[in-house]
């Protein structure tokens, strides 16, 4: 097993204990670990340490031997892969290991299964320009999506630079991003990026409408280190690939930010972030007089009292209602039903990998 230390030379893309712990049976079968770096119908980049130099490099690798009919299970940007090198005619995705986190984007309006936008990610970066005045049930979307993913989100307010009032316009944001960070930043300036640096340890998802500076924050954050990942020959190809690891990108202190095209604009997936996002709401729901409160007619409501009194504004409150509507019909398939089957088919990998029982 490799030693995991911060000097590990994974640890700064998000490579730990727990995971060289999970992967010990994998690596004893021959497989090196790597992280997803881009999906691409049926294949994938792949960074990892080349077990002959010892060195960082992007691989192209076949994802069909883990692709399976449950989307939601799918490989995806941010995925701890175990990659069998020696696979022909390419080097394939053996197996992914359980996930910390994901972002998961429901397909289509009829359709109950998601797709998964990236994993394993600890911070989603909420870009939202200050150029405009802020949409407040947009970053509410966000946030719900955020607190969904497991990971902790930041809004970043970017152009402060373009308005004179960032700090009023910040405190508005905070009021409805209950527990999120909300931080004012230009990347024309600097003013804000190195609280911003101090915010996205590990890996941070990068979310947000055209426009608001995603791309900008990135190349802040990652300066002009971003490519430490070199493009190097594939084991099979005698060419350079072409393909670049802009999707993950390494940043100077450690961590990466995953930028991926399909988490730009991206929708809910049932679950309980939505009662985060909304956390004053799910207090006051609490003080209800009835548990089954629906908040409508019922006596004794808190929910009705705060609307009646102004302290929920009632522009919260709808945003909350039209967002658990789009939640509603996904009620039925629920996260934990998923990460059981996750569980089940890792430890029947695992098995059927090192033929032995999995310790629990
Ligand atoms: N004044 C000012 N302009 C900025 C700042 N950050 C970004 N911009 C500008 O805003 C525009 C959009 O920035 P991008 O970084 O491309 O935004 P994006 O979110 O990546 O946009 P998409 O790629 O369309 O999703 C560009 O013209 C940037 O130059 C800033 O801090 N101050
Ligand atoms: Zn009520």
């Amino acid at each position: 097993m490799l030693p995991h230390t911060s000097a590990h030379p994974l640890s700064g893309l998000g490579w730990n204990g727990e995971r060289d712990e999970q992967f010990a049976h994998l690596a004893e079968a021959g497989l090196t670990p790597g992280r997803i770096a881009r999906i691409d119908r049926g294949q994938c980049d792949v960074v990892l340490l080349d077990p002959d130099t010892g060195e960082l490099r992007t691989v192209r690798a076949d994802t069909r031997p883990v692709t399976t009919a449950e989307t939601v299970e799918n490989p995806c940007t941010g995925d701890w892969a175990a990659v069998d090198l020696a696979a022909q005619p390419m080097p394939a995705l053996a197996a992914l290991l359980p996930r910390t986190t994901a972002i998961i984007r429901k397909s289509a309006a009829k359709r109950s299964d998601g797709q998964v936008l990236a994993a394993n990610i600890d911070t989603v970066l909420i870009a939202v320009s200050l150029a405009a005045e802020p949409d407040l049930g947009r970053v509410e979307r966000f946030l719900a999506l955020a607190w969904e993913s497991g990971a902790h989100p930041v809004v970043a307010l970017t152009k402060a630079d373009l308005v004179n009032d960032a700090e009023f316009i910040r405190e508005d944001v905070a009021g409805v991003a209950p527990g999120a960070t909300v931080l004012v930043v230009s990347a024309e300036t600097g003013e804000g990026l190195d609280v911003l640096r101090a915010c996205v340890g590990g890996s941070t998802a990068l979310i947000g409408q055209s426009g608001a500076g995603k791309s900008t924050l990135t190349n802040a954050l990652a300066g002009t280190e971003a490519m430490v990942v070199q493009q190097t020959r594939s084991v099979d190809e005698k060419g350079r690939h072409t393909t670049t690891t802009r999707e993950l990108i390494p940043l100077p202190g450690g961590g990466v930010v995953i930028d991926t095209p399909g988490l730009r604009g991206v929708g809910l997936y049932g679950g309980d972030g939505l009662g985060q996002a909304f956390a004053e709401i799910d207090e006051l729901a609490g003080e209800c007089r009835f548990d089954d409160c629906s908040h409508r007619t019922e006596p004794g409501c808190a929910v009705r009292a705060a609307l009646a009194d102004g302290t929920l504004p009632e522009r919260r409150w709808e945003s909350f209602l039209k967002l658990q509507r789009e939640n509603e019909w996904i009620a039925s398939r629920t996260d934990a039903r998923l990460a059981a089957e996750r569980a089940k088919k890792w430890k029947a990998l695992t098995r059927s990998v090192r033929g032995l029982p999995v310790r629990k």
